[in-house]
């Protein structure tokens, strides 16, 4: 398994929050093996090492919504946790039942099994650019996602926004979702802070944290974005 190690983890986070491309010139193809052995399955066997974005923030911050805007222009395959679990529980999935009700009591599923989900959509993709949104949601799913996947992210994304904005944004959102209601959010919430945040935190004090006002219009909220990944000179740029 080849771990991207050659990651932005030099940059001060002060320079990583106001990126412009000048500041990053980096080697970004510059991996080496870890001497984790390659496994028959659940590697990478491509030749291109994977490029992880981790992206965070409470429920309703705008991740899904910028995630669309990198798709489009970077050409990154989104991953939403969230998405990929309503998919098994749409599928009458065995685990399905246990699935929707951990997501009705804003709970967080059993690691495993999302890393597992996570793991056979990164396999099955064609591409090398991923992001992962609305995971890892607790330092248990971080560490079960290092240990199964056998990498780590090469940058985080934090989309930060106050509690009142996030809540009017989820119970305006209209799709249906068993989640979007009050008592729901409220619980979500709780979590946020409780398991969300210290993964957060990691992610910080390694350097490999962006964090964005998520505050204003969704063009204003990718304008701190778009050089974030510019930056990197993705061969599907536009
Ligand atoms: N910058 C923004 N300002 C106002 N509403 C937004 C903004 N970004 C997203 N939304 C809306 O807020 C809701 C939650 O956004 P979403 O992208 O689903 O957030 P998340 O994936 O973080 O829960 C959606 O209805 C979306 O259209
Ligand atoms: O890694 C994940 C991602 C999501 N969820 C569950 O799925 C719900 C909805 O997640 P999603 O990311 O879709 O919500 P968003 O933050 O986008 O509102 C969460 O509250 C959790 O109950 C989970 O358990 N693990
Ligand atoms: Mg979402």
């Amino acid at each position: 398994m080849w771990r991207r190690v050659a990651s932005v983890s030099h940059l001060t986070f002060a320079q990583k929050s106001i990126v412009n491309k000048d500041v990053c010139k980096l080697k970004f193809w510059e991996a080496f093996s870890t001497g984790i052995p390659r496994k028959e399955k659940g590697t990478f066997q491509r030749d291109k090492t994977p490029f992880i974005t981790f992206v965070l923030g409470g429920p309703g911050s705008g991740k899904g919504t910028q995630c669309m805007k990198i798709v489009e222009n970077f050409g990154f395959t989104h991953l939403s946790a969230g998405d990929i679990l309503r998919r098994e529980i749409a599928s009458n999935s065995a685990d399905g039942t246990m699935i929707l009700d951990t997501i009705k009591e804003g709970k967080i599923v059993p690691s495993e099994l999302t890393v597992k989900l996570i793991q056979k959509e990164m396999e099955s993709s064609d591409n090398y650019k991923f992001l992962i949104d609305g995971f890892p949601r607790s330092e248990d799913n971080r560490i079960a996602f290092e240990q199964i996947i056998g990498a780590e992210p090469d940058i985080v994304l934090f989309f930060d926004c106050p509690e009142d904005e996030m809540m009017k944004r989820v119970l305006n959102r209209n799709q249906g979702r068993v989640d979007d209601n009050i008592d729901t959010i409220k619980k979500r919430l709780k979590v946020f802070s409780a398991l969300n945040l210290p993964v957060v935190k990691y992610y910080l004090e390694r350097g490999k944290l962006y964090k964005i006002n998520a505050v204003g219009t969704v063009d204003e909220i990718y304008k701190q974005v778009y050089p974030l990944f510019a930056q990197f000179n993705f061969e599907q740029q536009v």
